[in-house]
C-alpha cells in the first residue's frame, strides 16, 4: 500500500518546502488541481526536478482532449496523470494509449460518478492503472466520505489498482486500511497538521503495516 501526499492550496515554493519536510514518508506527491490552475504544469516540472526520486501525480482531472493533455503532463515530468471516470470512454482510452506511449500511468478519479459499480467495471476494462474513489471538498463539507465506495470498487475492480481520496485523517486511516486499497491519498490530513512530519510518519507506518 502506497501513500500519496496531495498538495492543493500552495504555490510552488510552499509545495517544495512541504515536500522537503515529509519526503521520506511519502511515495507519491500530487500536484493538485488548484495548483495546476494557479501555476500551470510548471509546478509538476519543478517538483519532479527537485524530488526526482518521488513519483509525481498531476491531478489534471481530464475531461476532454485526453491524449494531448496526457502528453503535455508527461513532458512536464508527471509519472501519473488523472482523468475523470465521468469522461467519455473514448477520452479514457485515449489517455491510456498516450500514457503507454510515454511510459506513464493513468489514475481514473470516480468523483461524481453516480453508478459507481457499473462505471468502475467499465473503466477497469480500458487498461487504466488506478481507479480512485473520491469525496471532494464540497461533499466533505456536508459530512460525506468514500469508505463504502472503496469497498464497492474493491469488490468489482479486477485489473486496476484501487485508490481512495478525500478527507482522510490519522483517526480515519485505520478504517481505510481495513479495506486494503493499493493507494491512500491524503491532503489536509498531513498539510493541515501543526506537525506535518509526525503526521506523515505515523500515516506511513500504518500504511506500511497494511
Ligand atoms: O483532489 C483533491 C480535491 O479535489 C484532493 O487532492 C484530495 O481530496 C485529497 O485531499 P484531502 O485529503 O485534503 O481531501
Amino acid at each position: 500500500m502506497e501513500l500519496q501526499l496531495a498538495l492543493d492550496l500552495v504555490n510552488i515554493p510552499e509545495a517544495k518546502a512541504l515536500v522537503k519536510e515529509v519526503e521520506e514518508y511519502i511515495d507519491i506527491v500530487e500536484i493538485g488541481t488548484p495548483v495546476v490552475i494557479n501555476e500551470g504544469l510548471r509546478a509538476v516540472k519543478e517538483i519532479k526536478e527537485a524530488f526526482p526520486n518521488l513519483k509525481v501525480l498531476a491531478d489534471l482531472k481530464i475531461m476532454d482532449a485526453a491524449g494531448y493533455e496526457v502528453m503535455k503532463a508527461s513532458e512536464a515530468g508527471a509519472d501519473i496523470i488523472t482523468i475523470l471516470g465521468a469522461a467519455e470512454d473514448m477520452s479514457i482510452k485515449g489517455a491510456v494509449e498516450e500514457a503507454k506511449k510515454q511510459g506513464k500511468k493513468i489514475l481514473v478519479d470516480m468523483i461524481a460518478v453516480k453508478d459507481l459499480e457499473k462505471r468502475a467495471k467499465e473503466v477497469d476494462e480500458f487498461g487504466v492503472d488506478y481507479i480512485c474513489v473520491h469525496t471532494g471538498y464540497d461533499l466533505q463539507a456536508v459530512g460525506k466520505n468514500s469508505f463504502e465506495d472503496l469497498q464497492t470498487i474493491k469488490r468489482v475492480v479486477k485489473n486496476a489498482k484501487t485508490a481512495i481520496a478525500g478527507g482522510i485523517k490519522l483517526e480515519t486511516l485505520p478504517e481505510v486500511i481495513k479495506a486494503q486499497p493499493d493507494l491512500v491519498i491524503v491532503g489536509g490530513g498531513i498539510t493541515g497538521q501543526a506537525d506535518k512530519k509526525a503526521a506523515a510518519a505515523e500515516m506511513k507506518k500504518l500504511v506500511t503495516q497494511g
